[in-house]
């Protein structure tokens, strides 16, 4: 009976005016380097390329201590892999993954066949794991890593058609592979999840998994089946994780999240009615769920690092870093229950 769940206007519209003026020719401008070998390869000439080994980003800290995402103009990189014995043709196999304001196309390249501390000797950084990587890095860096691991990692599992059998092969934009014997197409892969903060009015309802960080309570999650609208996801994840029935949705936003594979997160809001807040966990899901008081809420946002708590003591409750789109579903509610919506 879906006809009782209302989905909620969204209350933030989002301003996209501080967007700079050439937007629409640089999206115009990397379509075509999607599409146009030629193109491309010459956009990488005279591009950038940041790297990884197996997956993990080269990022180099600065004088200042902050880490960032170095990137290497495809002349300079051609010349470090010469030095370092292998064919600089190699960099032909960076995958596009966006381009600048002044349309200087970017690409990230994986360098695993190569001795790892020799690139790192080589570029002047350090090759580190993809979630240390994202937690570290600031503004627009941390979804270019988490991209470029995506598309690199599609590329790796995807070298073979799974209806003939045969090699794929890419575009030069790395943005498709295709089977030349069947004509088939593969696009990079992401599974959509829905992530719902559920309030009952005055509380709202946060989980954690057995495998989180200790202390650490999120919102819940849950990937979409095959077929299913996103409301439908949401109502079903709610009903099965924690036996509670959803009246209410609102989008909130989304987000690509990396970890552990590409998920598109859709981002929601949602209510259950103040007489049905009953919560029945499912352990097979989730070792614990419960309701959380502003003040609670407010005490948790309020820690920017995980707490160090003695082992022997209870954890200290903890909600993910701003990065994760459950950060700001909980920030939102704090600020909807601060600010209630009256609906204009
Ligand atoms: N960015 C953020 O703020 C947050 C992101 N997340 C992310 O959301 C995602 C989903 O959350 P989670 O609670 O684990 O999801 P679910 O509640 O759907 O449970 C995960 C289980 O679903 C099954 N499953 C169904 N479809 C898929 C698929 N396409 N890929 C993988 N497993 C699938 C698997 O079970 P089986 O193997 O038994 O079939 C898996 O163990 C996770 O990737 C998590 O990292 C979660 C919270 C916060
Ligand atoms: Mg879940």
């Amino acid at each position: 009976m879906l006809r009782c769940l209302r989905v909620l206007p969204a209350r933030v519209t989002r301003n996209f005016s501080r967007c700079c003026s050439n937007y629409v020719a640089r999206m115009r401008f990397i379509n075509k380097l999607k599409e146009d070998e030629g193109a491309c390869l010459t956009a990488l000439e005279s591009g950038d390329v940041f790297l990884y080994h197996t997956l993990a980003p080269l990022l180099r800290k600065t004088q200042q201590g902050v880490f960032q995402l170095p990137l290497l103009p495809f002349k300079d990189l051609e010349g470090i892999l010469n030095r370092l014995g292998k064919d600089g043709s190699m960099v032909k196999d960076s995958v596009l993954i966006t381009c600048t304001e002044q349309n200087r196309a970017l690409f990230c390249l994986d360098v695993g066949e190569l001795d790892q501390r020799a690139v790192e000797k080589e570029c002047g950084g350090n090759f580190v794991d993809l979630r240390k990587a994202f937690f570290t890095l600031r503004g627009e860096e941390a979804p270019l890593v988490a991209r470029g691991q995506a598309l690199l990692r599609w590329h790796q599992g995807n070298g073979f058609c799974s209806a003939s059998g045969k090699p794929t092969t890419r575009n030069q934009a790395g943005s498709q592979r295709v089977c030349h014997s069947n004509g088939l197409i593969y696009y990079p892969k992401m599974s959509p999840v829905i992530i719902t903060l559920v309030s009952d009015g005055k509380r709202c309802l946060l989980a954690r998994q057995a495998s989180f960080p200790r202390g650490m309570f999120s919102a819940l999650a849950g990937f979409c089946d095959m077929g299913e609208t996103l409301e439908e996801t949401l109502r079903r994840e709610v009903a099965e994780e924690v036996g509670l029935e959803v009246v209410s949705v609102r989008y909130s936003g989304s987000q690509h999240w990396p970890f552990p594979q590409s998920s598109f997160m859709v981002a929601c809001h949602a209510t259950v009615s103040p007489g049905n807040t009953q919560v029945d966990v499912d352990h097979e899901e989730l070792e614990e769920a419960r309701w959380f008081t502003l003040e609670e809420i407010r005490a948790a946002l309020k820690l920017r690092t995980p707490p160090r708590d003695p082992r022997d003591q209870p954890p200290t409750i903890w909600v993910p870093p701003s990065y994760a789109i459950a950060h700001q579903l909980i920030r939102e509610w704090v600020d909807d229950q601060e600010h209630p919506y009256d609906g204009k």
